[in-house]
């Protein structure tokens, strides 16, 4: 038996019906009236699972929203080698995929995106403006993506690549947050912080500013763990964190003498993820 907590997660959450806007993901016209249509109920219910992919240690998380007619539902950051694995869990799952998402420019994997797109012409990649990458539609801090009638809040999270979000599901009473961290916040670490753009010092303040902000209680779900954690909370980082835990130039120190090797898919990966993945059509 998983303890309780887990079975909660693997489950089902219910969401509020309040759905308070301040400014929505920036759609092209035609795209705004398709999110229209779905329309707004009592209350809504998550579909959540988290994936993963074992070469990279990457997680990928699938979310819908299961009592909309459509059960709209997004991808955060898949992995190439796994794509097909997704798509039959979410046709088995009687889900519609709008969107495929990345938390910032993978460097250790290709992203799914792009063979997603070739696969469901319909979904469209969503990535970071700030991260300079190809996508079909960017996001920028305090937008909100919609599933149906559940969304996800964007936080500027730089630090490991100067283009990372965190992606922040809405507040629903009684129910605790979740944060996509992507590799800004690792359980028990965070992401390096020595090329595409990274520092430190930024990453440092994404963390106390935009993560640690949030509840206690809020669910950490990064894009990698190396360990064998799955989940955390923001209270469990903030007190545990070997690296956050510390004063600023302690962790300048820390990042600074990590002394990790490149990752081994760094020439290919980076270039293939500034377009969002591997665009050519496949069956
Ligand atoms: N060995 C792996 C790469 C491992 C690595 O560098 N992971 C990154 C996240 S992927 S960009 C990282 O930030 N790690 C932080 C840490 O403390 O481990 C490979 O060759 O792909
Ligand atoms: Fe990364």
């Amino acid at each position: 038996m998983l303890p309780k907590m887990l079975r909660f997660h693997f489950t089902t959450l219910k969401a509020s019906p309040f759905l308070p806007i301040s400014k929505a993901i920036r759609y092209p016209t035609r795209l705004r009236s398709q999110m229209a249509s779905f329309s707004s109920s009592s209350s809504s219910t998550l579909l959540f699972r988290q994936l993963f992919e074992k070469e990279s240690s990457t997680y990928t998380y699938l979310l819908a929203d299961a009592s909309h007619p459509q059960k709209p539902a997004l991808l955060i950051d898949p992995v190439d080698r796994t794509v097909d694995r997704d798509l039959s869990l979410i046709e088995q799952l009687g889900l519609k995929l709008v969107y495929a998402m990345n938390t910032h420019v993978h460097a250790d994997h290709v992203t799914g995106t792009g063979l997603i797109k070739s696969k469901v012409p319909d979904v469209k990649s969503v990535i970071s403006k700030a991260s300079g990458a190809t996508a079909d539609l960017y996001v920028e801090p305090g937008d909100k993506v919609y599933f149906g009638n559940l969304f996800l809040e964007i936080r500027a999270t730089p630090g490991h690549t100067k283009g990372c979000v965190t992606y922040v599901t809405g507040d629903t009473p009684g129910q605790p947050r979740m944060a996509f961290t992507g590799d800004t916040l690792l359980i028990r670490g965070c992401g390096r912080t020595d090329f595409q753009g990274g520092s430190s010092e930024q990453l440092y303040e994404s963390v106390h500013s935009q993560i640690f902000t949030l509840p206690k209680n809020t669910l950490i779900f990064p894009a990698h763990d190396y360990k064998g954690f799955t989940v955390s909370t923001v209270g469990e980082e903030m007190q545990y964190n070997p690296r956050l835990t510390k004063d600023v130039e302690t962790f300048k120190n820390i990042m600074a003498n990590l002394n990790l090797s490149y990752p081994k898919m760094i020439d290919v990966a980076v270039p293939a993820n500034m377009v969002c993945g591997i665009q050519s059509k496949t069956s």
